[in-house]
């Protein structure tokens, strides 16, 4: 049996009455690109706050490789978080070279050639760039890293639809094989054809957890369809 990259063991995270995580429990086996989807506020980005070690489980717990979240854990966990953490007055070049200091297996090389590719000049500050530039400067450096498990949280919210598809192709194009890839999204038609598995999320708990393959042949739907039928408002 293949051991899991990451283990959700009876977890909940609650915030007051807020139950953000209700009791969950999953496996998720490494090598996989996986979506993590779910209705507004059923959990997603609090899921992987969990795994990074930003929120401390209220009972239960999430195992890394059979460990729980530390410094350790962090060294093979690139995250995207939902929000920015990056200052914007910093030019991209200084960034680059502050996640190169800071990351072990991040790939200087690597980041600018995928902002050269993506017409982005490394001289500019992160402020003076578009909402979707931003996206793409803060993916590239997500995907510059030669990290175990990766962790998007609605990486292309704000990118045009015309390079959406461009960037879901650099995606693809950095990851590696054994690697894990976890990715929240709303727009789910435009990624769903890179997934391999998709975790449904309602309230907090699992509602279905399947590959899609399997989901397509057992519902005759694709996944966004599905997603719309099930979280109909
Ligand atoms: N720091 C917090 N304090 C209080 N409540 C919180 C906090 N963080 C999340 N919540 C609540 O927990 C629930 C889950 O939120 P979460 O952000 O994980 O959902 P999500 O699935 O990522 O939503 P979205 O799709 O809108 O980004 C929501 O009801 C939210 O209001």
């Amino acid at each position: 049996m293949t051991q899991s990259i990451i283990e959700f063991q009876n977890l909940s995270k609650t915030f007051g009455k807020t139950k953000a995580v209700d009791n969950l429990s999953l496996s998720i086996a490494p090598g996989k690109i996986i979506g993590l989807l779910g209705p507004n506020g059923s959990g997603k980005s609090t899921l992987f706050k969990l795994i990074n070690g930003l929120l401390e489980p209220t009972k239960g717990q999430v195992l890394i490789e059979g460990k729980a979240p530390s410094i350790e854990s962090k060294k093979i966990i690139s995250y995207l978080p939902e929000r920015t953490y990056l200052n914007d007055w910093m030019k991209i070049r200084d960034i680059l070279n502050f996640f190169h200091d800071f990351y072990e297996d991040f790939d200087l090389a690597k980041a600018k050639d995928m902002l050269k590719v993506l017409g982005l000049d490394e001289h500019h500050a992160l402020k003076t760039l578009s909402k979707g530039n931003k996206e793409k400067v803060q993916l590239i450096l997500v995907m510059s890293r030669k990290a175990k498990v990766y962790l998007l949280d609605e990486p292309i919210g704000g990118v045009d639809p015309a390079a959406r598809d461009f960037i879901l192709e650099t995606i693809l194009s950095n990851y590696q094989e054994d690697a894990t890839m976890i990715i929240s999204t709303h727009l789910i038609s435009d990624i769903e054809k890179v997934f391999d598995e998709v975790i449904l999320l309602q309230s907090g708990s699992v509602y279905d957890y399947d590959s899609v393959d399997s989901i397509r042949e057992k519902t005759g739907k694709s996944v966004d369809e599905l997603f719309r039928e099930v979280f109909k408002c």
